[in-house]
């Protein structure tokens, strides 16, 4: 499967360049061309600035062949006492802070400049954009659009811009000498896990962010993928970052929940499913920001135009990456003008496109097969509902039966129906990790079920309006929450570049990504330092008692 993979793309000029040209970088210690069962990658904990092996290693089955292809440490908790200490030591103050060792704001901006200067070279990008291919199958734009953002977010935060991140103000006091001034302050010791999907983008920004406001984080990121993060790394201590600066834990998720329950980091950032994110909560009493499970839905307008357009945007956002996007379009609703207009069968031709050959279907990491056309099955049996297409598992593949491969699925439910029970509504909006999505069609006057539809759901991560009648969105913006929402005629789910907010809301945990304030809201927080220097009042005039 990998070698029809590499054929194919070769025939696109992908990875021919990339091999006549391919030179690994002197920080990696992988090879993406070159990984494979019989030649299997070997990953590596990072604890007090030294890379360790832990006692017993575990080994991922390859998406395309089941070939055990990488191995990586499946730390016990018997083994996690030095990742404790190591956060242990760190001060509340942190590593870092306006009064504290203020070189190492210069210090970061240093280490950016240089990373995004390291990851600039085309054979680094190949790297990256490779390696990532290797352990979550998306297609090689969809690789690469990672890469280039986490490079753009390094240029971004180059030079003084991270101090100027950690900006403070003064407000005038009451008599002369006193002046309050607000800083961003770090928490010191903190947490940051995160899962499969995006195995750079999402670790990268998020850990850059926490160092910059001056955080010792331990990061950990989903074992399939933990090689690319640790790539990352050794990248970063090339440029310049101290190797005690960031702890690195690779292996089961449990493993990592005893540890931080045990360490009490000052605050956590989870990226991951909405199951293990309320388990944190509970677990670390609250001090923990979330990016967690998306449900997205998009509504069409009644003002139908540039149809070509809405098709190809609705089918990148449900089954780009195999809909394995907490950003996916899960819920589409369409005006029924857009029916009339031929939207399904425009989805249906550009779905039929996909293929496993360019990997823009391939395998899903974290549903079966079985699960996702179980889950379609529950929702055919709908009152009213229709397969639109797919709902076939894929064939000619040798995807291991852990993980999922089915054609990209869309089933139709009334929406009258979705909205019927609870049951039924909590069917129709459970997120699938996977190619699938419902479409529902509303007339005028069942705008406002539509809207009562986005209120009754949980999760309000992204979401998107395709409409250029000002009136029409402000109805719909003005009456919905969700934290990244896109508005216009060529409105989206997806996309979380590096010059936009991602992240949920309507939830005081709600956390961001990739800008200024993303950064300051997860990774400081607000201080305030009154100073009152005198001159005190003089001896003649009396001081009242209050
Ligand atoms: N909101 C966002 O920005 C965003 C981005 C990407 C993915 N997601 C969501 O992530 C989910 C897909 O990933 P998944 O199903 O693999 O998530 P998951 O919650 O199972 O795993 C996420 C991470 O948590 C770790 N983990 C698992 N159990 C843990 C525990 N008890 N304590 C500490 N860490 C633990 C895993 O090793 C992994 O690194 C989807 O729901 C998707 O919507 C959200």
């Amino acid at each position: 499967m990998l070698a029809q993979v590499l054929k194919r793309c070769s025939a696109t000029g992908q990875i021919s360049v990339w091999q006549a040209t391919r030179s690994v970088a002197s920080w990696a210690t992988v090879d993406p061309a070159a990984i494979s069962g019989t030649n299997p990658a070997q990953g590596s904990n990072l604890v007090a600035g030294e890379w360790k092996q832990a006692e017993k290693s575990k080994s991922i089955p390859d998406p395309y062949n089941g070939e055990e292809f990488i191995r990586y440490p499946d730390t016990q908790i018997s083994e996690i006492e030095p990742f404790v200490l190591s956060l242990q030591e760190v001060p509340k103050s942190g590593l870092h802070n306006p009064f504290k060792n203020p070189e190492r704001y210069n210090l970061y901006g240093d280490i950016s400049s240089r990373a995004a200067e390291e990851m600039r070279k085309p054979e680094n990008l190949e790297f990256f954009a490779k390696l990532i291919q290797r352990v979550s199958p998306k297609s090689y734009p969809q690789a690469l659009m990672e890469v280039t953002v986490t490079q753009r977010f390094l240029e971004n935060f180059s030079g003084d811009q991270v101090r100027f991140l950690a900006r403070s103000f003064g407000v005038s006091g009451d008599h002369t000498g006193q002046k309050s001034n607000g800083y961003r302050w770090p928490f010191g010791p903190v947490g940051l896990i995160t899962p499969f999907n995006f195995p750079l983008e999402i670790p990268a920004l998020q850990l850059m962010g926490a160092l910059f406001m001056g955080n010792k984080p331990l990061l950990h990121v989903d074992r399939r993928v933990s090689i690319v993060p640790e790539q990352f790394l050794r990248m970063l201590h090339y440029v310049g970052m101290p190797k005690t600066d960031v702890d690195f834990i690779q292996g089961d998720g449990r493993v990592v929940n005893e540890l931080l329950v045990r360490a009490q980091p000052r605050s956590t950032l989870f990226t991951g499913s909405k199951r293990v994110a309320e388990k944190l909560v509970a677990d670390l009493d609250g001090k923990v920001f979330l990016e967690d499970a998306g449900f997205d839905w998009k509504i069409l307008g009644p003002d139908v135009g540039d149809v070509d357009y809405v098709a190809w945007q609705a089918d990148q956002d449900a089954y780009a990456c195999s809909g394995q996007k907490c950003s996916a379009q899960s819920l589409l609703f369409m005006h029924e003008n857009w029916k009339q207009a031929g939207l399904e069968q425009k989805l249906k031709e550009l779905a039929a496109k996909r293929n496993l050959d360019d990997v823009t279907v391939g395998p899903v990491l974290t549903w079966t097969s079985d699960a996702m056309l179980a889950h379609v099955k529950k929702l055919l049996q709908l009152p009213g509902a229709r397969l639109v297409f797919g709902g076939e598992k894929l064939t000619g593949h040798d995807i291991p039966q852990v993980y999922g491969a089915i054609q990209p699925t869309a089933v139709f439910v009334p929406l009258e129906c979705i909205l019927r029970t609870q049951e039924t509504f909590d069917l129709v909006t459970t997120e699938v990790f996977g190619p699938v999505q419902v479409i529902t069609s509303y007339k005028d006057e069942q705008l406002p079920q539509v809207l009562e539809a986005t209120e009754r759901m949980n999760a309000h991560l992204t979401a998107a309006v395709v409409s250029n009648d000002a009136r029409f969105l402000h109805q719909v913006l003005g009456n919905t929450v969700n934290g990244t929402t896109y508005a216009g005629r060529r409105a989206r789910t997806t996309g979380a570049p590096q010059n936009h907010w991602f992240g949920p809301a309507g939830d005081p945990r709600a956390a961001g990504i990739g800008t200024p304030e993303a950064i300051r809201l997860v990774w400081s927080c607000h201080r305030e330092v009154i100073e009152d220097f005198g001159p005190v009042p003089p001896a003649d005039k009396p001081l009242k008692q209050s």
